[in-house]
């Protein structure tokens, strides 16, 4: 049977990296999506901004909508403080398997919570079952029609708190623009532009950082 590209990309990572090492996960999908085969991964150029916005904010409750192969996760939790809570929702079932075999080769698989399901059924439940006040930052990578109406749900929810930050890949490509139009023009937001390229290519894309006002 043919394997899957999720499935190629983990087995890079069982060949190539070391056990309980994240940033040696972290350069070995990055060596195998530049080199082999493209995945749909933050990547290392937009992965740095990723670093510096959770090293700066030092975070106590995260939330990452869509993990994919559990890339992005890895980046996020290899910076997270011991007690931190951290919640990654992915609505692929295939996804998500390879993405825990990822988080668990790094040696993360204590500090991450891998939810499957969608964002807009999850979003509503999440205060009960995980005993989350507030998230200090998301990150949004899911499904890009979703970011807009999944923030909306955030702030009902009562999820974002003064100076919670959002931080969403591909507002340029793919492309998020009627989230990039509320969330510029919104006054409940502070927002900023950090231009980079689509993951290992020179195609334009960035991460909008957009901190709640309350
Ligand atoms: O679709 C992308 N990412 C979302 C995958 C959708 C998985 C989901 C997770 C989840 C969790 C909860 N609820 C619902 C959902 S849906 C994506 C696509 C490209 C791209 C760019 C240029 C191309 F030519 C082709 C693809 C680049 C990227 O960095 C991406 O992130
Ligand atoms: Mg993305």
């Amino acid at each position: 049977t043919q394997s899957t590209r999720p499935q190629r990309l983990l087995s890079a990572v069982q060949k190539n990296a070391t056990r309980g090492d994240p940033c040696s996960v972290v350069r070995a999908i990055d060596d195998f999506c530049r080199h082999k085969e493209w995945a749909m991964n933050v990547g290392d150029e937009k992965g740095c901004i990723l670093d510096s916005v959770v090293s700066e904010m030092n975070p106590a409750a995260v939330l990452e909508l869509g993990t994919y192969c559990g890339y992005s996760t890895v980046r996020i939790a290899r910076l997270l403080p011991p007690d931190a809570k951290f919640i990654t929702l992915e609505f692929n079932p295939g996804f998500a398997a390879i993405a825990r075999q990822v988080i668990a080769w790094a040696g993360l698989e204590e500090k991450v919570q891998l939810v499957e399901g969608a964002s807009g059924d999850w979003i509503p439940k999440i205060k009960e079952q995980f005993g989350i006040k507030t998230f200090d930052l998301v990150f949004l990578d899911h499904w890009k029609d979703r970011y807009l109406p999944d923030t909306k749900l955030m702030e009902e929810c009562g999820l974002l708190r003064k100076g919670s930050v959002l931080l969403a890949d591909n507002v340029i490509c793919p492309g998020t623009p009627d989230y990039l139009e509320y969330i510029r023009s919104s006054p409940k937001y502070e927002s900023r532009y950090f231009k980079s390229h689509l993951e290992y290519t020179k195609v334009e894309d960035g991460l909008e950082k957009s901190i709640f006002l309350g």
